[in-house]
């Protein structure tokens, strides 16, 4: 029997929406073999967080596996660096692998290994089996989200005069999922994440929906080709300190990491 500690020694780097939550689970111990190690934020936190709060470098040393959790920049930044490192990382701005070449060097740089939460979307898993079958030619994505949390620097003063006055549904943006993310860093990593899925970003077509009335995100993904035709459809509350992530994300990370650690049926 082998008999070597194999607890995961966590690291999480953004302490927002996403990262409290499944630093505080992993605080508490629930996840079986893994345990909060450090936080990583550009804000200081205090003692707000139940692990110290260390730079990125020195998390590196500390951690066998890091979550990120706190945007599409520290991806860039950092992903390599992490992975360089020998320590897994676990993406949630997967919008970051819309660079191709940065996600090339990521698949390839280790000893590290680099993983994904499905986040806010599901069926990403039944997606990519029914790819091995064959392509998948005609998938979109329709993102619907309250407009306060869709509104982007680059937008102009009709638009964001259209989202703020909007009284039913407004279209935002259509575009390919490796146009989309880069758009809405903060609100469409989803679109990524399909791509990845079935592996191909210009395929995957996205719709972007302001709706006043959305006080369930909506992510609807539609997808056929020659051996069968899928539809998922999520409806979640948004996180009331930030409406822009779904109150599932964390969960669906917590649900990564239990796999990470080595529970049992990672499948299910
Ligand atoms: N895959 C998915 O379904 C989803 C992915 N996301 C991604 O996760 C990210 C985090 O989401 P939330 O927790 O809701 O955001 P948040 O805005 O609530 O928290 C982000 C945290 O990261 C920190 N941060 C930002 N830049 C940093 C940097 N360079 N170094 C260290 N800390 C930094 C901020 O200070 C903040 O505490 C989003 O920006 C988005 O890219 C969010 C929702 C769904
Ligand atoms: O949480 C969500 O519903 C989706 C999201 O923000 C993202 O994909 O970046």
């Amino acid at each position: 029997m082998n008999t070597v500690s194999t607890v995961r020694k966590v690291g999480i780097v953004g302490w927002g929406a996403i990262g409290r939550t499944v630093g505080t689970a992993l605080a508490d111990g629930r996840v079986e073999g893994a345990e909060l190690v450090c936080v990583v934020d550009n804000r200081p936190l205090g003692d707000a967080a139940p692990a110290p709060q260390v730079p990125l470098e020195e998390a590196l040393e500390l951690c066998d596996l890091i979550v990120e959790a706190a945007g599409q920049g520290v991806v860039r930044e950092w992903g390599e660096r992490v992975l360089a490192s020998g320590t897994d990382l676990l993406v949630a701005s997967s919008g970051a692998m819309t660079d191709e070449e940065l996600a090339k060097r990521l698949l390839a740089t280790g000893p590290g290994r680099v993983y994904f939460t499905g986040g806010a979307v599901g069926g990403l898993d039944l997606l990519q089996a029914a790819r091995s079958l064959g392509p998948l030619d005609d998938v979109r994505l329709t993102t619907t989200k309250l407009p306060s949390t869709l509104e982007q620097p680059w937008m102009d003063e009709e638009l964001l005069t259209r989202m703020r006055t909007a009284t039913g549904p407004v279209e935002v943006m259509t575009g390919t999922a490796r146009e989309i993310p880069a758009k809405f860093p903060r609100s469409t990593n989803v679109a990524a994440s399909v791509a990845l899925a079935v592996g191909d970003l210009d395929t995957v077509r996205v719709r972007v929906v302001a709706d006043p009335a959305a006080h369930h995100t909506r992510h609807v993904i539609e997808a056929s080709g020659a051996h069968g035709a899928y539809r998922f459809e999520v409806a979640h509350l948004p996180d009331p300190g930030n409406p822009a992530t779904s109150q599932v994300v964390p969960y669906a990370v917590l649900r990564g990491l239990a796999a990470l650690a080595g529970r049992t049926g990672q499948i299910l």
